[in-house]
């Protein structure tokens, strides 16, 4: 997975690329993530990367050449990695509330681009005429507005690494058991066994692995319907869901 990054922070993604799961990805060469920052391509004496909005208002916007410059180097830079390693094109993403609300399923269509370039704003944002030339997707990582879109930028890279193939070796199997996907997770327990008087569950300590494969999904398909009921509306659930979610609500029958 490439990914190259416009941005006026660039030392940001340092939080991505030195750290944990998407740092040891990168260290392995399973994704690889590159940096361009529009100041780079600042002509004048001041090296400005701001302009005035027409119509007036507060704040600034990003100028237009020098982003410009800079997404149109990142997009090139891309299409040789597509050349080289599949014939994906490549994907330029804005980040912005005013794009489509990041999912899951989001992640897995981005992740499937391979090849994706991330455009992180500044001040009150960019020109529409940049994100109709030059954008090809506007993404929202949620309905907040941030300062920048460096953090929904390292916000994406880091959803869409675990997806690909041996960034989380033998955990990726867990998470796309049948019912991690699209139920929220089961409740977690490691040693004690007991914690202010609190046990853990006694299935868990067992050692059934089809009672705690069970008692798992359970978990995980109450979870869902007291949390997040409306994830549920949009699945089917096989017989063994069915029953396990049936138990689990006569057992929390309020
Ligand atoms: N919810 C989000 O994904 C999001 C993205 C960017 C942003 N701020 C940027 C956008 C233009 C200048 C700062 N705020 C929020």
């Amino acid at each position: 997975m490439w990914i190259g990054v416009v941005s006026l922070f660039p030392e940001m993604f340092d939080a991505v690329t030195r750290y944990g799961v998407t740092g040891r990805a990168v260290e392995r060469g399973l994704m690889r993530i590159d940096c361009w920052n529009p100041r780079d391509y600042a002509l004048d004496r001041h090296r400005s990367v701001d302009d005035r909005p027409y119509g007036g208002g507060p704040g600034m916007l990003m100028k237009v050449d020098t982003l410009r410059s800079a997404i149109a180097e990142a997009r090139r830079h891309g299409e040789e990695q597509a050349g080289q390693d599949d014939d994906a094109p490549v994907r330029v993403i804005y980040l912005s509330p005013q794009g489509r609300k990041l999912d899951q399923e989001g992640v897995r269509q981005l992740a499937s681009y391979r090849n994706l370039v991330l455009v992180a704003g500044r001040y009150e944002g960019i020109d529409e005429r940049v994100i109709d030339l030059d954008i090809d997707e506007e993404w929202s990582i949620g309905d907040y507005v941030l300062s920048g879109g460096e953090l929904p930028a390292m916000v994406l890279c880091d959803a869409v690494a675990r997806l690909v193939p041996g960034v989380l070796g033998h955990q990726a199997s867990a998470e796309e058991d049948s019912f991690s996907a699209g139920l929220l997770d089961c409740p977690h327990y490691t040693r004690p066994e007991e914690v202010d008087g609190q046990r853990v569950p006694e299935v868990l300590l067992g050692g059934h692995h089809g009672e705690i494969r069970r008692w798992r999904l359970k978990q995980s398909l109450g979870r869902t319907w007291q949390r997040r009921p409306e994830l549920l509306q949009e699945m089917i659930l096989d017989r063994e869901q069915r029953q396990l979610l049936d138990e689990f609500i006569d057992e929390h029958a309020s």
